[in-house]
């Protein structure tokens, strides 16, 4: 007789059962269920959870990966928690200043940004990438409302320099965000939207004056203005890597204590991301995470499963307390 597999399928409660298998098919069949059941736990942790989710202009490589993340916010928002999208677009930037011959230039990691090269921004990141993200996440119902910076005072800004070598410089009109003020974004939550937002700020010495401001950043604000329960950043790597590129150096787990001396060590994109994870949990926000978009349904892997994906920030120092809620062992006895 061949042999049986034997799952042991321990529910996070303290049970366990034993479930036997005769055939790959029946084992398939339970795996599928099984993902169901995992993520259990985290659907009654998150009911009802404010989750800001920042999507990188660099993890937005190709239309069925924006569609994958589509379907992500959507089934986040259809199983009762409250995504909130913030999105970037800085290559889309990059390509619309060169076609229209504008010269563009990043100096510590800031755009520099001329007037004229800030109408072109505030174009493609409210005209293009937002509306793109809108009509994407309305493709399964008419729930989402996008929103830019700009809107009732959601984000204000002082201008700000680069830093170069040690050496301060101009980037033009760059402003670091310095208030925040959540109610269209929480005005929308209560009537069940989902809120999309592009993140030009308003100038706070002069209110007819928009600034450029890193997106990242814009995110971990809004996250933190909303008590947010997570911030998930949507890149183009795997995650944080302590040796970049040391593909073996991916860090899973990491506390503000042990995450903000490294912070001078990191560089180029790495630095405005992490930087918004650490200000998110120093803030209030109970996890932050990078993830890569460039994983189909990413999302949904961090949120609703035990292990999660990425790399995942906590408040404080790094607990023991994380590991999985709901283990779930696989003894493998012949099929495998
Ligand atoms: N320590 C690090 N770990 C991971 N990525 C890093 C690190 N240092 C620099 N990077 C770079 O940061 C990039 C992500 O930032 P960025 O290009 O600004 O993305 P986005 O458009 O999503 O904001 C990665 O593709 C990688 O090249
Ligand atoms: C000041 C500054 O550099 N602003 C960024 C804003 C967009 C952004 O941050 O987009 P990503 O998240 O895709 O990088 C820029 O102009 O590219």
């Amino acid at each position: 007789m061949a042999a049986q597999t034997v799952v042991s399928d321990d529910d996070g409660g303290g049970e366990s059962s034993d479930f036997y298998f005769d055939t790959e098919r029946d084992l398939f069949a339970y795996q599928k269920a099984e993902v169901l059941v995992q993520a259990l736990p985290w659907l009654e942790k998150f009911a009802g959870a404010v989750v800001v989710v920042k999507f990188g202009g660099n993890a937005m490589v190709d239309a069925e990966l924006e569609r994958a993340f589509a379907q992500d916010v959507q089934f986040l928002r259809r199983v009762g928690l409250r995504p909130v999208v913030v999105h970037g677009g800085g290559p889309q930037i990059s390509d619309m200043l060169a076609r229209l011959q504008i010269a563009s230039e990043f100096r510590g990691g800031l755009r520099v940004t001329t007037p004229e090269a800030m109408d072109v921004v505030r174009m493609v990141l409210t005209g293009q990438v937002q509306r793109r993200l809108v009509t994407m996440l309305n493709a399964r119902g008419p729930l989402a409302v996008g929103l830019s910076g700009e809107d009732a005072g959601l984000f204000r800004a002082s201008r700000r320099s680069a830093v170069v070598d040690g050496v301060e410089v101009d980037v033009g009109l760059v402003g670091d965000v310095t208030s925040v003020d959540p109610a269209a974004v929480t005005d929308l939550l209560a009537a069940g939207r989902i809120p999309v937002v592009s993140t030009i700020a308003v100038d706070e010495s002069d209110p007819t004056q928009i600034l450029n401001v890193n997106a990242d950043t814009a995110a971990a604000a809004l996250a933190v203005a909303l008590g947010a329960e997570k911030l998930v950043v949507l890149t183009d790597v795997e995650g944080l890597y302590a040796a970049w590129p040391d593909r073996g150096s991916l860090v899973r787990r990491i506390g503000a204590v042990e995450l903000a001396p490294m912070l001078p060590t990191l560089s180029s994109g790495m630095v405005p991301k992490m930087e918004a994870c650490l200000r998110a949990v120093t803030g209030g926000v109970g996890r932050a995470h990078v993830i890569d978009g460039r994983a189909p349904h990413a999302l949904l892997l961090e949120i609703f499963t035990s292990d999660g994906v990425g790399t995942m920030v906590l408040p404080g120092s790094r607990p023991a307390e994380l590991e999985s809620a709901d283990a779930v062992s696989v003894q493998t006895g012949g099929l495998a």
